[in-house]
């Protein structure tokens, strides 16, 4: 049987991350190794959902996550990041811990890092290829942000601080800039919700201007599944809530594993 090189990636993307590789729905599908967790660990793994593409622990390196506290990060994010952050892990009665309504997720520079031997699998496919919102080394000068998703709610919320190289009008936000953290955004909830998805159409609607260096805040929520498409909404709002910035709806298609590695 001849295979397509997107096959063959895809089965040896598999391999190496010692999972099945499953075909259904008209997708094909990563299951993460049965595995119990003692403690909460990493947000991606979900004991109802084997669609979700799951970050396990690889045993030589971890990839560094871009979305921990930083020395660039203003007061509003740090507060921001505290209130959602201390939803995710809350206290028992006899002293302990629980998980909490949200779930801090992990972002790295490559979205292939999310998968189990993604490190290595990274150094060896496209190597130098790097996650747009990611690729600016120096700390605070782009896309600073830190996501949250509450699975019982269906919505995910992004705390977003726009560096300085994300200028388009004089002292505001670039247009663009803004449609990608909205993308990046309801795309990795998407994600999250369906598995591995594609954009296939992004409204947005620019109400107010977003001040260059200010912190602002990012919601998607899920409107319906149909199929293989996942429709979401978005709004970016000042960090209390009061002023909105931008609107956005996106539709989300499922792909297969073949379509994400370039069939
Ligand atoms: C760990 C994670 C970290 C993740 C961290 C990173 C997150 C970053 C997220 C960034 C995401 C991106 O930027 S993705 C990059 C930008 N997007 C792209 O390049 C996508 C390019 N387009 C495509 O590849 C394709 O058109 C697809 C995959 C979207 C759809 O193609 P397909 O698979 O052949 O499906 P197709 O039959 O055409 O369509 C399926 C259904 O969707 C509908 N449909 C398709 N396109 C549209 C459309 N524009 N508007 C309305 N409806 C549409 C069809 O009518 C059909 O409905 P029905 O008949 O079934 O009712």
């Amino acid at each position: 049987m001849i295979r397509s090189r997107a096959q063959q990636i895809a089965r040896g993307l598999c391999q190496i991350m010692g999972r099945e590789l499953l075909k259904g729905n008209n997708k094909t599908i990563i299951r993460p190794p049965t595995q119990t967790r003692q403690t909460p660990q990493h947000p991606w793994s979900s004991s109802s959902s084997v669609r979700t593409i799951s970050m396990l622990h690889w045993p030589f390196t971890q990839p560094r996550d871009f979305s921990l506290p930083n020395t660039s990060w203003d007061s509003d994010m740090r507060q921001l990041y505290e209130h959602y952050n201390s939803m995710c892990e809350v206290d028992t009665e006899d002293g302990g811990k629980k998980w909490g309504p949200w779930r801090r997720l992990p972002s790295y520079n490559r979205s292939l890092k999310y998968a189990t031997g993604g490190v290595y699998l990274s150094k060896i496919i496209h190597s130098k290829a790097r996650l747009f919102t990611r690729s600016i080394k120096e700390q605070g000068a782009a896309f600073e942000y830190v996501m949250f998703v509450n699975k019982e709610e269906q919505k995910c919320v992004c705390v977003f601080q726009a560096g300085h190289l994300l200028e388009g009008p004089p002292g505001m936000v670039h247009g663009g800039a803004i449609a990608t953290m909205i993308d990046t955004v309801i795309g990795t909830h998407a994600t999250y919700l369906s598995g591995p998805v594609m954009t296939a159409n992004l409204n947005i609607n620019y109400c107010s201007p977003i001040p260059l260096g200010s912190t602002v805040l990012l919601t998607s929520s899920l409107d319906k599944e149909e199929g293989r498409k996942t429709f979401l909404s978005s709004q970016v709002t000042s960090t209390d809530g009061t002023k909105l910035h931008t609107e956005a709806t996106g539709l989300f298609v499922s792909v297969t594993m073949g379509h994400l590695v370039g069939a």
